[in-house]
Order: structure tokens, then C-alpha cells, then sequence
């Protein structure tokens, strides 16, 4: 399918754990518009190299890996979206931490990250696009109509994700989640390509006190006064 320029967009950036996810999938919900999580794009890269191998450090691997990856995103109603890659469905897989790790050593990798684009891009489709990642407000959709910029403490989004895991069965230790998404955050901003930073006209908002309800209603503001 081809990408549509004149498709709006809704670019939501933020660090590991601000809630772009959930936030994401709510907005394009009410909108009635498509959603797009590009950190399943890195960690389906990443879940490929370990699957097949390939070390972080090889970026020939990495590319080659990307450049033949097939990804398709089966949005659910009331549910995550489930992740297909070259034909394996591998949601959970996806969202442990090692491959997350992983995802945030192998995203500074500027021969991955160009690979990665286009796929990215094609998801600008009528009637309008909800984008969450990193760079989605300034590098993939500079010009979106809309940026949003999630952001929260890291002891709370480390609680948060700490609570997710838990409810969904895993054995996690708080302390070193707290450390993951710290180093995770010092990676991903600190990198030359495309670093973890709110686009110049971004609504910045930080959910630290916030519901899920009240960030909803926030960016329902922001898009309704523009
Ligand atoms: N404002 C909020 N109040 C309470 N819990 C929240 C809030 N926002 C998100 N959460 C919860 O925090 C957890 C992490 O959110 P989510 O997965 O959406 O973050 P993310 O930014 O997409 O993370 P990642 O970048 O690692 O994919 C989820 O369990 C979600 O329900
Ligand atoms: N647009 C993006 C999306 C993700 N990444 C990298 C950085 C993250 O640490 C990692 C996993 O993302 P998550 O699923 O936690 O949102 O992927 C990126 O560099 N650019």
C-alpha cells in the first residue's frame, strides 16, 4: 500500500515507559485512526538478530535482517496489537526486557535506522496516522500536525512497568527496572541519530500525576485547539 503525505499524523514520543503505548492506542481509537508502534519495529529487528544470531555489532547482519523483515501489526480492539514477523507470531517475545534491551543497543545504528524508515513511513495512510516512538515527531513525520511529547519520572514509570509485568505473570525486580529504563534513557537520548527529544513545537506533557483518563483528555485538548 502506498504511504499518503496528506494523511495526518499524530506523533507521540516519550521514553521507555511514558505510555505511548496505551495512550496511542486510546487516541487513534477515538479518532478512527491508524496506529503505529515503531519500538515493535526495533524490537522486531531485535528479536530477529537474536533468533538468528546476529550480534549488535554487525551491522551488515542488522540491515540485511531489516531490509527482509516483514512485519504486520493485527490491531486488536481492547487488546495490545499482535505482532507478526516473517510469518511467526511473536508478541510476548517482543516485549521482555532483554529484547528491549537489545533494541535500544542496536537503534543508534544509523544504516538500521535508514533501513527502517520507509517501513515506518508507509503507515501514513487516510483517514490519519497515531505514530508512537522516539523520533516520529522529528525525524520520520517532521511534518506531523500534531506532536505530542510523553513524559514521566523514571521511579514512576519504572512502578508502572513494574506493575504491567506483574500482572501479566513475569518475575520482576523493581530496583533493576529502574536501572534498565535509566540506562535505557541515557541510550536513546544520547545517541547522534535520531535522539530521544521532543520536537521543537511539542506539546510536552508530563503524565507523572496524571490518569491514563487525564492524559487522554489533555491531547484531546491539544489536538481540539489547534
Ligand atoms: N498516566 C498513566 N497512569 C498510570 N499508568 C499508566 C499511565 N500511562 C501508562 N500507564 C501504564 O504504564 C505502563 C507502560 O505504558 P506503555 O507500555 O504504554 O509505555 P510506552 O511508553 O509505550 O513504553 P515503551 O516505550 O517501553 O513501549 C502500562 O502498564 C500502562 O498501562
Ligand atoms: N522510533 C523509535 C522507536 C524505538 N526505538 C528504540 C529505542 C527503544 O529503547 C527501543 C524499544 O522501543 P520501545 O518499544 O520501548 O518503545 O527501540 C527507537 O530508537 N526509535
Amino acid at each position: 500500500m502506498t504511504s499518503n503525505r496528506s494523511a495526518p499524523v499524530l506523533a507521540l514520543d516519550g521514553p521507555s515507559g511514558s505510555g505511548k503505548g496505551t495512550i496511542g492506542q486510546i487516541c487513534a481509537s477515538q479518532f478512527g485512526w491508524h496506529y503505529l508502534d515503531s519500538g515493535a519495529i526495533y524490537r522486531g529487528l531485535a528479536w530477529l538478530a537474536q533468533d538468528h544470531n546476529v550480534s549488535v555489532d554487525d551491522v551488515a547482519g542488522l540491515v540485511a535482517l531489516a531490509d527482509s523483515m516483514e512485519l504486520t501489526c493485527h490491531v486488536q480492539e481492547n487488546d495490545v496489537a499482535k505482532i507478526e514477523i516473517n510469518g511467526q507470531f511473536v508478541t510476548a517475545e517482543l516485549r521482555t526486557e532483554e529484547t528491549g534491551e537489545i533494541a535500544s543497543q542496536i537503534a543508534p545504528l544509523a544504516p538500521v535506522r535508514a533501513s527502517l524508515l520507509a517501513m515506518q513511513r508507509r503507515c501514513r495512510k487516510a483517514p490519519g496516522l497515531v505514530a508512537d516512538g522516539r523520533d516520529m515527531g522529528t525525524v520520520v513525520f517532521p511534518d506531523a500536525e500534531f506532536k505530542v511529547f510523553l513524559t514521566a519520572s523514571a521511579q514512576i514509570r519504572a512502578q508502572r512497568r513494574f506493575d504491567q509485568l506483574k500482572s501479566k505473570g513475569f518475575d520482576v525486580n523493581l530496583a533493576r527496572l529502574l536501572e534498565s529504563i535509566q540506562a535505557r534513557d541515557v541510550r536513546d537520548s544520547s545517541r547522534a541519530e535520531s535522539p530521544l527529544k521532543p520536537a521543537d513545537n511539542a506539546y510536552v506533557l508530563d503524565t507523572s500525576d496524571l490518569s491514563i483518563d487525564e492524559v487522554v483528555a489533555s491531547i484531546m485538548d491539544y489536538v481540539n485547539k489547534r
